[in-house]
């Protein structure tokens, strides 16, 4: 019998970000083009006398240790749909920035997720597992999925995108998170009286993707969200510059923010580009990584 279980899952940047204005249920209707890169947390699920979650790595003091985290939620979901207890100790792993907008929670939930479902053998479907994903969080699916996808509705409604080549990445760091719904409630605030058109996926950005041309999705990437997060974190306009004036493709916050990406042309150019960011003194952190990367998989 299985008595450990062990899942890896990648963060991931969004290459582009169309928004759309705020719905009745809050939520925004997006075209929301996700990459996973190679940044991993790691989620262990072993048998407990009752639920419990430890967690190690990167600014785990900034998450919670309770039922409020995603982990924890995902084994309760599934625990009810399977009419079980969620007895398991899920053990975190984290090394994607906590708040940064690079979906380290939703990360954990996925990994939880497939952790239980293997340890329990449920026999859950690809479908029921997609659609507890979704109940946990917009961006969770896509946690479980890897590789790129656009999702449509709120993020949760995903279809795979082909990606014909590596994409090499530096992200920095900033001090501090942002709040997701923080930087959604600025992007209405700026928006306030305009005409927001209805989201769309940009054609040149998809077929940048497809053809694995780094020049080419430099100039296509995007994200709706990125004057909200510089209204509420001006200085993240100081690490964007830095970036670029070191040689980065193109710079862009990663989602919701603070952490900022730069699209480079290969890894020496990574390691410049890191090193310059870090002597500019505009972040706390710097990060390398390639993508696509796959989804969350059992090790
Ligand atoms: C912005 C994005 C871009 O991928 O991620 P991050 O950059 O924060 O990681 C996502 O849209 C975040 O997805 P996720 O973090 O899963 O959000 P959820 O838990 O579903 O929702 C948290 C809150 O964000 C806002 N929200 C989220 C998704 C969406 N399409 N519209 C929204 O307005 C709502 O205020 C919601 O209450
Ligand atoms: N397992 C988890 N890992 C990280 N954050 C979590 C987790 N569970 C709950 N959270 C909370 O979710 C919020 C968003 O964190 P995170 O998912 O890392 O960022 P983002 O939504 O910007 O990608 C934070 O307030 C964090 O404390």
């Amino acid at each position: 019998m299985t008595t450990t279980v062990t899942v890896r899952v990648p963060a991931k940047v969004n290459v582009q970000l169309a928004v759309g204005a705020a719905r009745p249920d809050g939520f925004h209707d997006l075209a929301n083009v996700f990459l996973a890169v190679g940044l991993y947390d790691e989620v262990t699920a072993t048998p407990a006398d009752t639920l419990r979650i430890t967690a190690e790595g990167h600014d785990v003091d900034r998450i919670p240790l309770d039922r409020t985290n995603l982990a924890a939620r995902a084994a309760e979901l599934l625990a009810a749909r399977c009419g079980r207890s969620p007895d398991v100790h899920l053990h975190i792993t984290k090394d994607i920035p906590v708040a940064g907008g690079m979906a380290g929670g939703s990360a954990d939930a996925a990994g939880a997720l497939l952790a239980c479902d293997t340890l329990w053998s449920t026999g859950a479907s690809r479908s029921e597992l997609l659609d507890i994903c979704a109940e946990l969080g917009s961006d969770v699916p896509f946690s479980l999925v890897g590789g790129a996808a656009l999702g449509r509705g709120r993020g949760e409604l995903l279809t795979p995108l082909p990606v014909g080549g590596a994409f090499h990445w530096v992200f920095a760091v900033a001090d501090g998170g942002l709040s997701t719904p923080a930087v959604y409630g600025e992007f209405d605030r700026l928006t306030e009286g305009t005409d927001v058109p209805a989201p769309e996926a940009s054609p040149e950005l998809l077929a940048a993707l497809a053809t694995g041309d780094a020049t080419a999705l430099a100039a296509a990437l995007t994200n709706d969200l990125q004057p909200a997060a510089l209204s509420l974190r001006p200085s993240l306009a100081a690490t964007l510059a830095a970036g670029t004036a070191a040689g980065a493709l193109a710079s862009l916050v990663s989602g919701s923010g603070p952490t900022t990406a730069f699209l480079v042309k290969d890894p020496e150019s990574a390691r410049a580009v890191a090193a310059a960011l870090l002597a500019s003194g505009t972040c706390r952190a710097v990060r390398v990584a390639d993508s696509p990367a796959a989804g969350a998989t059992v090790l």
